[in-house]
C-alpha cells in the first residue's frame, strides 16, 4: 500500500456509446437500453490521498459542480457509510472530459473512486459488490467499475464484455450541455425500438442512437457535427450529450479529420480499449505525485506524471 500521506494518481477513463437504442421502461421510469460501452484511452485523473480523520473531501475537480454533489465525493462517502471504512480521503480531479456531453466523466470519476478507495482503505471489496454499489451513482458507473467495453442491456448495468478492436477516434464536443433526465422524459423520445442482436450490431461496429434526432433538431450545431462526421466516415452522437465522435483507421487519419472537425467544436483524439486503463493501474504499483503539486495547480505538468 501506497504512503499514506501521498497521493495516488488513478485513470477515471471516458468511453462512448457506439449503439444506443431504448427497448422499453421499468415501472419505476427508468428506460430499458440496447448499449454498447466503448472505453477509451484518456480521460481524467482522480487523485486520492487517505484522511486519518475520515472525511472525504474535494481539493480539486468539476468546476461549477457543488461538493456534495460532484459524484466523486459521492461515490467516497458511499463506499464510505457501505463499508463502515473509518478512514476518509482527500479528492483532487484533473477534469479534461467536458461535463455533460455524453462521454461518462463524472460516471468513470466515481468508479475510479470507488476502485481506488477499496484499494487504499484495504477494504477488499470484489467488483461485483463495488459494481452494485455504484449502480446507486448512476446507470453508467458499473461498466466502469468493470472495466471491459461491453455489450450493455438493462438500464445500462447488464455487461457483456466485448471485443471492439483497437479503432481511433475523433470526439467533437459541441460544448452543447444536455440533461439526462430530461431527455429520457421527451414525448418525441422512441421507446420501442425491436431489441437488436450483438450480431447485428458487429455487423457495422456502430449503431443509432436515439436521442440523435432529437438533439439534432433542438441544436444546429449538434446537426452541424454529426453531418460532417457522416461526410468523413462512420460515427455518431454519444450518450445523451452533445458530445460526437467518428471511428477512422489510424491516428494519421484521426489527425486529417480533427483538422476539418476543429472547426465545429473542440476535437480530442483516443484510442478505443477492450480494457479500461485503471484496470491496469490497479495491477501494477500506485503513481504517486507531491502533495503541492496535485494541491496547487491543474496541470498535468504540474501533477508530475506522463500521462497515463
Ligand atoms: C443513457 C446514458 C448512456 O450512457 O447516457 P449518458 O449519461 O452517458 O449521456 C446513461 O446510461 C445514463 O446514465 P447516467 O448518466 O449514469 O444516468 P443516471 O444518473 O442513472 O440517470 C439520470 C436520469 O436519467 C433517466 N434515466 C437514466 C438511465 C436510464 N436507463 N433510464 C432513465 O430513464 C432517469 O430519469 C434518471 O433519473
Ligand atoms: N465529478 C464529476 N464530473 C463531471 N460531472 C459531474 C461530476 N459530478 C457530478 N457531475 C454532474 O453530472 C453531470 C453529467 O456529467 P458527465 O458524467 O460528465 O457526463 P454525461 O452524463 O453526459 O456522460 C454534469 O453535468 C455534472 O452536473
Amino acid at each position: 500500500m501506497a504512503d499514506a500521506s501521498q497521493w495516488t494518481l488513478w485513470p477515471a477513463p471516458a468511453k462512448l456509446n457506439l449503439l444506443l437504442q431504448i427497448t422499453g421502461r421499468r415501472s419505476d421510469g427508468y428506460h430499458l437500453l440496447q448499449s454498447v460501452f466503448q472505453l477509451l484511452d484518456w480521460g481524467d485523473t482522480v487523485a486520492l490521498r487517505p484522511r486519518s480523520d475520515g472525511q472525504c473531501r474535494r481539493r480539486a475537480g468539476a468546476e461549477g459542480v457543488p461538493v456534495d454533489d460532484d459524484l466523486a465525493v459521492r461515490a467516497a462517502r458511499l463506499l464510505q457509510t457501505a463499508s463502515g471504512a473509518r478512514l476518509g480521503a482527500d479528492i483532487a480531479i484533473l477534469k479534461q472530459i467536458p461535463m455533460g456531453g455524453g462521454f461518462g466523466g463524472g460516471s468513470s470519476d466515481a468508479a475510479t473512486v470507488l476502485l481506488a478507495l477499496n484499494r487504499l482503505w484495504a477494504l477488499d471489496w470484489s467488483i461485483d459488490a463495488l459494481a452494485e454499489l455504484g449502480l446507486q451513482l448512476g446507470a453508467d458507473v458499473p461498466v466502469f467499475v468493470r472495466g471491459r467495453s461491453a455489450w450493455a442491456e438493462g438500464v445500462g448495468d447488464v455487461l457483456q464484455p466485448m471485443t471492439l478492436g483497437e479503432f481511433w477516434y475523433v470526439l467533437l464536443d459541441c460544448a452543447v450541455h444536455s440533461e439526462t433526465a430530461a431527455l429520457f422524459q421527451s414525448a418525441e423520445l422512441t421507446r420501442n425500438a425491436p431489441g437488436l442482436k450483438m450480431a447485428d450490431f458487429v455487423s457495422s461496429m456502430v449503431g443509432r442512437n436515439a436521442f440523435a434526432p432529437l438533439l439534432r433538431s433542438r441544436a444546429p450545431r449538434i446537426a452541424a457535427a454529426l453531418d460532417a462526421i457522416a461526410r468523413l466516415g462512420i460515427g455518431g452522437l454519444t450518450g445523451t450529450g452533445g458530445g460526437c465522435f467518428l471511428r477512422v483507421e489510424s491516428r494519421a487519419e484521426a489527425d486529417a479529420a480533427a483538422v476539418t472537425l476543429a472547426a465545429l467544436g473542440r476535437c480530442i483524439i483516443a484510442r478505443g480499449v477492450d480494457r479500461s486503463p485503471l484496470m491496469l493501474q490497479l495491477d501494477s504499483a500506485p503513481l504517486t505525485a507531491a502533495a503541492g503539486r496535485v494541491e496547487t495547480t491543474q496541470n498535468w505538468d504540474w501533477w508530475g506524471v506522463a500521462k497515463w
